[in-house]
């Protein structure tokens, strides 16, 4: 008798989510953090103003408050977790635990982001605030891989929006290059702060051959794209989302593509896709109507991220599941989904492709085989 593999394949279990090999390129390290260290961290310094202290009730405090269908009233909430990473120790801290957290949950490569410029409230210098994190980042990898859990860390440097300070961060990015940074970002509210106000920035990074991703697409839709690929010169999108106005779906199914989305998908721009943030922001209305599914559908360089693990109570593999859920992904999709990450990321070439060789093709095929185990196993042979 011949056992042939089933025709659909079994949807991916809980558990093999959570094994799977997952890749992470959009997380902010101020919306990471564990509630019972924004507890601990706030008594150590003074810090008196968090909403809550008891650590359950001020994680749904965040989730609560992150749910509120605007990036604005979103943002509000990281008053408390930058409030509290205000000390190298902290910062150090906070760091280490962020890479601890995602090796439990799987994660092997993370871009982890957060802006220096919002750590210097006690008078930090911004080399200071980088080092403290890379320190952290290193202890958190060290940490993991005595654990049996082996991930590798690299830091984005974020500069806000509404400051004026984006040359100066991209600097410091260039000079952490090659030393615990792998790229640059801008970030907070979207609407009346184009990505154009920071092209000395970019245009900075590119005579440097420097990297840089750009939030843009989430709250303001494809002016914000189409700034910041084609005046900015960014290497990613963070969230990206808005490219679904430049898509046309017909009621017989067919799909055209405006020259915006068109040209995303050809110049394969990676999409940092953040599906749980982009709901509570109000960027997409539910899971279901999430545009990763056509995304992914039309081909487009789509990534899954978490965001903010802390506001949205989630993790990759929580993002995995949903989507899991939703539109019935297998574990070849989830592969896509991180062979895509990871074909984006800011490390050189080889040492991508050698993630994806050595680590996430095994580790999917790993787990593409367990349903011939699992079966003997039923059979209780
Ligand atoms: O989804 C987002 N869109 C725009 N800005 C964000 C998002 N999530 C976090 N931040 C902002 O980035 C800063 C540095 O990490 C955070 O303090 C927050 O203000
Ligand atoms: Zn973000």
């Amino acid at each position: 008798m011949t056992t042939l593999p089933p025709d659909a394949p079994p949807p991916p279990t809980p558990d093999q989510i959570l094994r799977a090999p997952k890749v992470l390129l959009h997380d902010h390290l101020d919306g990471g953090l564990r509630p019972a260290t924004v507890v601990e961290l706030a008594a150590e310094q003074g810090y008196d103003r968090l909403p809550e202290t008891d650590p359950a009730r001020l994680a749904d405090w965040f989730r609560a408050s992150a749910d509120s269908g605007s990036l604005v009233r979103y943002l509000e909430t990281f008053t408390h977790t930058v409030g509290v990473m205000q000390t190298p120790e902290a910062l150090a801290r906070v760091a280490a635990e962020c890479v601890l957290d995602l090796a439990a949950d799987g994660v092997v490569y993370a871009e982890i982001r957060y802006a220096p410029e919002q750590h210097q409230e006690r008078g930090l210098r911004l080399e200071e605030v980088v080092e403290a994190v890379n320190e952290g980042l290193r202890e958190g990898e060290r940490r993991a891989a005595a654990g049996g859990r082996r991930v590798r860390a690299g830091a984005l440097l974020t500069a806000m929006r509404q400051a004026a300070r984006a040359l100066e961060i991209a600097e410091l990015a260039n000079r952490y290059r090659d030393a615990g940074v792998v790229g640059f970002d801008i970030a907070g509210p979207e609407a009346g702060f184009p990505p154009t106000r920071s092209l000395d920035a970019f245009e900075f990074l590119k005579r440097e051959n420097n990297h840089f991703t750009i939030h843009a697409g989430e709250a303001f839709g494809l002016p914000s794209i189409w700034q910041a690929l084609q005046w900015c010169g960014a290497d990613r999108l963070g969230h990206g989302v808005r490219i679904i106005d430049d898509i046309e779906v017909r009621e017989d199914g067919s799909v055209s593509l405006g020259r915006l989305a068109a040209y995303v998908r050809d110049k394969r721009i990676p999409l940092e896709l953040c599906p749980t943030s982009n709901i509570q922001t109000g960027a997409a209305p539910s899971y279901a109507e999430h545009p990763i599914g056509l995304l992914r559908r039309l081909g487009f360089r789509a990534t899954v991220n978490t965001d903010n693990r802390l506001m949205s109570d989630t993790s990759m593999s929580r993002e995995f599941t949903q989507l899991v859920r939703t539109f019935h992904y297998t574990l070849d999709d989830l592969q896509w989904f991180t062979v895509n990450a990871m074909k984006s990321a800011f490390i050189p070439f080889d040492e991508r492709l050698a993630m994806i060789g050595d680590v996430i093709k095994p580790g999917y095929a790993a787990l593409r085989s367990e349903w011939l185990f699992r079966r003997e196993a039923d059979k209780g042979t």
